[in-house]
């Protein structure tokens, strides 16, 4: 269904009419990104059931080792997008992001976070490392992402980070519901959901501030807003290789054999 009220661009004069379109101001432009909110993977149908408890232990350890994948390709694509930064103070801040991840002195990191969520919910450290759930929609979703960084420029890769504004959400509805749904998950593995909580928001302010300053025409405001989309597509995308795999039992090859024969990677 085509959404108009969350489209304002939609509805304004562009060049099929032949009229010239202004840009909008920077609060409407803000309200329309904020807009695509309704598109965000938190209403996907996958979320929806583990947020309502309806997931199995299969589903909840489907979705985390899955996603291990994300967690590991994220600090890769903010590496992508600092090499393709030219601008110091820029890349100041972005730094940022890669340590979140990947650890320094005084904290392990992200990864090392979403390590423990696994074995809080029955997944070896080695399971998640070896990769060997990664269903190759997931894969595919994920490096559609990464490689469009690494050719982007560095405010389009940035305006691609901007899905994280839905992201507080997601994960504050997850430390809400979790814990009363999933008693078999141990406490110790939720570290990683309040970690993102204020990452997130810093990441967001600079991501924002990128994208109000170079998006000052009509097209460029069309432009952010469909790599908007783009983000949004990886993310819906990812859960429904999830959906058909552990919710639906159709896994990759499913008519022909129970192994996974996927592959994990080409290097
Ligand atoms: O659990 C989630 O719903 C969720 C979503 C997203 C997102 O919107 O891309 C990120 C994260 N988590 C996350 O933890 C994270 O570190 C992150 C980094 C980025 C990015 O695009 O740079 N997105 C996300």
């Amino acid at each position: 269904m085509l959404n108009t009220r969350t489209d304002p661009c939609a509805t304004r004069a562009g060049p099929e009419t032949g009229v010239a379109r202004s840009p909008l101001s920077a609060d409407d432009f803000r309200a329309a990104l904020m807009a695509k909110g309704d598109y965000y993977h938190i209403h996907h149908p996958y979320q929806v059931d583990m947020a309502a408890g309806r997931a199995t232990p299969e589903q909840i350890r489907g979705w985390v080792a899955n996603r291990f994948y994300y967690q590991v390709m994220i600090p890769q694509k903010d590496a992508a997008l600092l090499a393709n930064c030219h601008d110091a103070p820029t890349r100041r801040r972005w730094i940022q992001r890669l340590l979140d991840h990947d650890g320094h002195a005084g904290d392990d990191g992200g990864i090392e976070a979403w390590l423990a969520l696994g074995e809080a919910v029955g997944l070896s450290r080695e399971a998640l490392w070896s990769q060997e759930h990664v269903l190759p929609g997931v894969r595919f979703a994920v490096d559609a992402y990464v490689n469009f960084v690494r050719r982007a420029s560095w405010e389009e890769a940035a305006i691609s980070s901007l899905t994280e504004l839905f992201a507080p959400q997601a994960h504050q509805s997850r430390l809400d519901t979790w814990p009363q749904h999933y008693p078999w998950i141990d406490a110790s593995g939720y570290g990683y959901f309040r970690k993102r909580l204020k990452e997130a928001r810093r990441d967001v302010e600079h991501g924002l501030e990128v994208a109000l300053a170079v998006c000052d025409t009509a097209e460029r405001q069309q432009r952010a807003l469909g790599i908007l989309q783009f983000k949004l597509d990886v993310l819906w995308s990812m859960l429904d290789a999830m959906t058909l795999a552990y919710q639906l039992g159709r896994p990759p090859y499913h008519s022909v054999t129970d192994r996974r024969v996927y592959h994990r990677g080409l290097s």
